[in-house]
């Protein structure tokens, strides 16, 4: 492999010194304004007033489907996919559309780590954990399908489903749908002698699937269940749990509690033993790495597992290179090296990246390339600022906007870094709860967020870069073909959890920005892809050839 040649040229115009701010405004999307769309209806006198200056220096870019990497332009984007392309500046395959290539090609059972937990096949049981869902995001149910088919044509004889309800990249209720597709196929199985059943499940937010160690009573509410085979509802089958569990005043699919389904003695049907074999087949890695550390590293002291079982245990993917967990896998994930982020490093950028628990991540191993830590100790800082758990956002639709923005200010004001990179989580994160008035109040509270940065960048005479990573707050009704809003059996609108497939806005300036810069007319369907390269102008360097272009120009004035 030829060795990188980290030293970026200098741009011929663009200057270098100047503090760049890049915000992202995560699920923050761009659609026509009506009622449902909560940035529209909340006061956002800041980013709307960005838009005054398209098109030279506000346009919109594509944030889903093959723009980032997905397997179709039906495929939202999401933060993973959405984080990547920003701080990559190319376009990768991810996850959904490599084991989509793994499946078709039959590539997934050749490999070493399908092989792997076939050992077990024999004597012992194969359990699959993750979320069950048409969403795409974390996973996807025809992939679970196909893996269920194919295991059980390669010997699995004993199957269990440890299942995690949806409902936030999909709309509410739909579980019950997945539950009988995937109940159907395991009924075929049971047909041809193939034992096979679902063992647990529970919502996805409130069993197993946590992020970046915001709460880890979540994922102990899993392995509960899914390893001891202990939860406080116990059902004869997994329809009838999701179905009542779902009748409970204000039950969601995001937050059913954990069950185990049991035989007639009441015994669950499905813990995991010693000799078993345990895949989980989410592709997307930040849910499901805390769920591959317990199942992987011998200490571990973030709860008390209780029984520790000897399993053969396969990620779909890779879930963290650094850490090289788990260190089996169905799928190599994709490799993204050379990010936009370790280039600006490593030509002396001091680098500042913040955001609060649930999205820090993003601004650093997503921006990075699912990388963690740092490029170089001396020249980065990445601040993390505790997210509030055991809460759902629509309950503090502010988040930690405003300390978010507290410290960013700070930090351009130090005058200690060339780039601070934030994100600002709230139109997602409450946009997920599909609570429209809580989601105003979240979008208000970001835009002043973004206020409190643009005044810092405006005192030290620096740009600014705002963009988003994917729409979700801008439309929060599912809507028909032709874009009206869908009614329910009872006559009520249906809310939309989920990420959309709106473009999303890039704006710059900043007292720093070069008068002569604005944005190209000439790239027809940009994407998030080309705002590395944009950024990378703003810090006076020139992109690496391999980059996707950059946005913007340099005229005279
Ligand atoms: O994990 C989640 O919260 C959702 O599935 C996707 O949201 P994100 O891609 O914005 O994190
Ligand atoms: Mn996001
Ligand atoms: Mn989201």
């Amino acid at each position: 492999m030829a060795t990188t040649n980290w030293t970026l040229p200098d741009h011929p115009t663009l200057p270098k010194g100047k503090t760049v701010a890049v915000v992202v405004l995560d699920g923050w999307g761009e659609a026509s304004p009506d009622q449902y769309n909560c940035i529209h209806v909340a006061q956002t006198p800041v980013t709307d007033s960005l838009k005054n200056g398209a098109p030279e220096k506000w346009r919109l870019v594509k944030a889903h489907g093959t723009a980032v990497g997905l397997p179709s332009d039906d495929d939202m984007g999401n933060s993973e996919v959405g984080h990547n392309a920003l701080g990559a500046g190319r376009i990768f395959a991810q996850g959904a559309k490599l084991v989509d290539a793994a499946l078709a090609s039959g590539k997934i059972w050749e490999d070493e780590g399908f092989n792997y937990i076939k050992e077990s096949f024999d004597k012992g049981t194969l359990h699959l954990i993750g979320l069950l869902s048409d969403g795409g995001v974390h996973s996807r149910l025809d992939q679970v399908q196909l893996i269920v088919k194919g295991a059980s044509e390669r010997g699995a004889k004993r199957i269990r489903l440890h299942i995690l309800t949806d409902g936030r990249d999909v709309l509410d209720g739909s579980s019950v749908g997945f539950v009988e597709t995937i109940e159907k196929d395991l009924a075929q199985l049971r047909e041809q002698g193939v034992d096979a059943r679902i063992a647990s499940g529970g919502g996805r937010m409130y069993v197993t699937m946590d992020r970046y160690e915001n709460d880890w009573s979540v994922v102990k509410r899993g392995w509960d269940a899914q390893v001891l085979g202990e939860a406080p509802y116990k059902f004869p089958n997994a329809l009838e749990a999701v179905k009542t569990l779902r009748a409970e005043p204000k039950a969601n699919d995001q937050y059913l509690p954990p069950f185990v389904i049991v035989d007639e003695s009441g015994k669950s049907v499905g813990p995991i033993v010693d000799g078993d074999a345990v895949v989980t087949f989410n592709f997307r890695a930040d849910r499901m790495v805390m769920l591959a550390k317990a199942l992987e590293f011998p200490d571990f002291d973030k709860f008390d597992r209780v029984r520790v079982p000897k399993i053969k245990y396969a990620g779909m993917l890779q879930y963290d290179g650094e850490l090289k967990l788990p260190s089996k896998y169905l799928v190599s994930p994709p490799l993204i090296e050379r990010t936009s982020g370790e280039y600006l490093v490593k030509n002396g950028v001091r680098t500042f990246a913040c955001s609060e628990t649930v999205k820090f991540g993003h601004v650093t191993f997503f921006w990075n390339g699912n990388r963690s830590g740092y490029f170089d100790e001396t020249r980065e800082e990445y601040v993390e600022i505790p997210s509030d758990s055991g809460i759902t956002f629509n309950e503090q639709p502010k988040m930690k906007a405003l300390e978010i923005a507290e410290k960013t200010r700070d930090a351009i004001l130090s005058g200690k870094f060339d780039q601070v990179r934030i994100n600002l989580p709230n139109g997602d994160m409450v946009g997920h709860t599909g609570d429209i008035e809580a989601t105003v109040v979240a979008c208000k509270a970001a835009d002043e967020a973004v206020k409190m940065v643009l005044d810092a960048v405006e005192q030290v005479g620096g740009i600014y870069l705002v963009t988003a990573d994917h729409g979700n707050a801008e439309d929060m009704v599912k809507r028909n073909k032709a874009g009206e809003p869908m009614l329910d059996k009872s006559g009520s609108i249906q809310i939309l959890t989920s990420h959309t497939l709106q473009p999303v806005p890039v704006a710059i300036g900043g007292p720093g920005l070069h008068p002569g810069v604005r944005f190209r007319s000439d790239i027809q369907t940009p994407g998030l892809a080309n705002v590395a390269a944009t950024v990378m102008n703003l810090h006076g360097f020139q992109a690496p050839a391999d980059y996707e272009t950059t946005l913007i120009e340099v005229v005279d004035k």
